[in-house]
């Protein structure tokens, strides 16, 4: 199709040329290709290629460098993006004619392409990078706060597959805008030996087959480099953004004990053994008179409860009436009105309590393998670290272990964040209805899991349905509706 359109193009130029009958006007097509077929074997034309291309690859990658790191540091302090801000809108409004004079005052001919070619990515650069850190999704940040999960981490696994497609159109779009500025501020400021002599000659003296031919070329050497640039990015986005099958730091599995569907028979007792939880103690909880409202609607009244290490409470309540509410509060991810949320000695909620939990909606990095995704919390060669395939077998992933959460199924995605939570050794464990989804077997080996891990922590979960509560062997506590709002009450 593409090269279709190029052809009847080519046409309606060779046609054009025939009406015009003046080559000095629009030379034909087919001159322009023996002169282009002239000018290739020469190494002289080679050379001014090198140079051009030397220079405006030099002036990209500054550009694309500075325009990243500018990006990254205003995405992280208003300040920086406040001071950037008149600077960015001048490199995007100077026209390059100008820039061209001011890089000739400043440096050597040669190297002005450089300059000229840095001041017009770099925006472009600077502008999409920052749409790209700015679209953040606000729940997997939580979540990796909530868990802890390293800078790095966080960068390479949540942050980068959002960023990556901004960078990509920025740099690709970038590449093609250099050779455009790049060239033109060679055709001004004629350095000798660049392919925007080789243009200025043309003009000089009135050789427009020429000009045509060296324009041809810069065209296909712009091409390429696009072509380059968008092959260069296709190949580093997975390891770049963490992709599965591209983590091997987070994705060893213990080569003793291959994935198999064999192995999700493994028994829950043998997770017991290896629990990453069994010596994590935790410190008694206690609210006491919680009260939460949104926006003047009240959700929370006066709710009180205490739960001890090793106990497991089951919150049941209608949908809707605050159960993921009084977890977040738990969580310290949001702050009640009033009332006081004791752990062992710590009172309220700065910093994060050390709590681990299932959110009702996954939260997992899409691109990431399972095993990455239940890893991403853990320190390598920890107890935990390594139960971690072995966990994911006996919630019955051992065929997924390194399938992209993206292409699990809403069960599997959903026992995937449970085997997050269970691994991570915080003391608090909340399960916000972790067993939507799930079949009844697979229902009640995960319950067997939870149960299995639950000695030493503090186990909460949020459910509609009283088998889970029974199946956990869990403390029942009804939120009530009351007149102003909900309060707790017991089975
Ligand atoms: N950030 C918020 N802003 C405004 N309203 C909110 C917010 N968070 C929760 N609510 C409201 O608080 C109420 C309780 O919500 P919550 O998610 O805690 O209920 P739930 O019991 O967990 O429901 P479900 O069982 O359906 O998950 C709902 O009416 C919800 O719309």
């Amino acid at each position: 199709m593409a090269a279709g359109a190029v052809l009847f193009w080519i046409i309606v130029w060779q046609l054009g040329s025939m009406a015009l009958g003046s080559p000095l006007l629009l030379p034909s097509p087919v001159a322009v290709l023996l002169r282009l077929g002239e000018l290739l074997p020469q190494a002289v034309f080679w050379e001014r290629i090198g140079f051009s291309l030397a220079r405006i690859a030099g002036g990209f990658a500054l550009g694309a460098l500075l325009g990243t790191l500018g990006a990254l540091a205003a995405a992280r302090w208003r300040v920086v993006e406040g001071l950037i801000a008149p600077l960015i809108s001048l490199a995007k409004s100077v026209p390059v004619a100008s820039i061209t004079v001011l890089a000739l005052i400043w440096l050597r001919a040669a190297n002005l392409a450089v300059l000229v070619v840095l001041l017009v990515v770099l925006p472009i650069v600077y502008e999409n990078t920052l749409a790209g850190l700015r679209a953040t999704d606000r729940s997997l940040d939580e979540m990796a706060a909530l868990f802890r999960i390293p800078a790095p981490r966080r960068l390479r696994y949540l942050v980068m597959p959002r960023l990556f497609p901004y960078l990509s159109a920025a740099l690709g779009a970038g590449m093609g805008m250099a050779w455009k500025a790049g060239v033109a501020a060679e055709v001004i400021g004629i350095p000798n030996g660049s392919l925007g002599e080789a243009i200025y000659d043309a003009k000089v003296y009135f050789d427009t087959t020429e000009l045509f031919a060296v324009t041809l070329a810069v065209v296909a050497v712009s091409a390429a480099s696009t072509a380059l640039v968008r092959a260069a990015l296709h190949a580093v986005e997975p390891i770049a953004c963490g992709a599965a099958g591209h983590a091997p730091a987070l994705e060893r599995v213990d080569a003793g004990a291959p994935a198999s569907a064999d192995d999700a028979q493994a028994s829950p007792q043998t997770a017991a053994a290896t629990s990453p939880a069994a010596g994590t103690a935790a410190a008694p909880l206690a609210l006491d008179g919680i009260e939460k409202s949104f926006a003047g609607h009240r959700v929370l009244r006066d709710v009180s409860l205490a739960a001890r290490p090793g106990e497991a409470l089951c919150l049941m309540a209608p949908s809707g009436a605050g159960k993921t509410t009084l977890m977040r509060i738990v969580a310290g991810l949001e702050h009640a009105d009033a009332g006081s949320l004791v752990m062992g000695d710590a009172c309220d909620r700065e910093p994060l309590p050390a709590v681990s939990m299932a959110f009702q909606d996954d939260r997992l990095a899409d691109q990431a393998s399972a095993l990455a995704n239940a890893r991403l919390p853990l320190t390598p060669g920890t107890a935990a670290w390594d139960a971690a395939p072995e966990l994911l077998r006996e919630l019955g992933l051992g065929e997924r272990l390194l399938s992209p959460a993206s292409t699990c199924s809403g069960g599997e995605r959903r026992r995937i964040a449970l085997a997050r939570a269970l691994l991570a050794p915080h003391g608090i464990l909340l399960l916000d209805e972790p067993f939507t989804g799930l079949d009844a077997t697979a229902r009640e080996r995960a319950a067997m899991l939870v149960r299995s891990r639950e000695r030493n922590r503090i186990v909460i979960i949020a459910t509609h349905d009283r088998v889970d509560a029974e199946l956990l062997g869990a403390r029942v506590i009804h939120l009530v509706a009351g007149e102003r709002g909900l309060s707790c009450q017991p089975d």
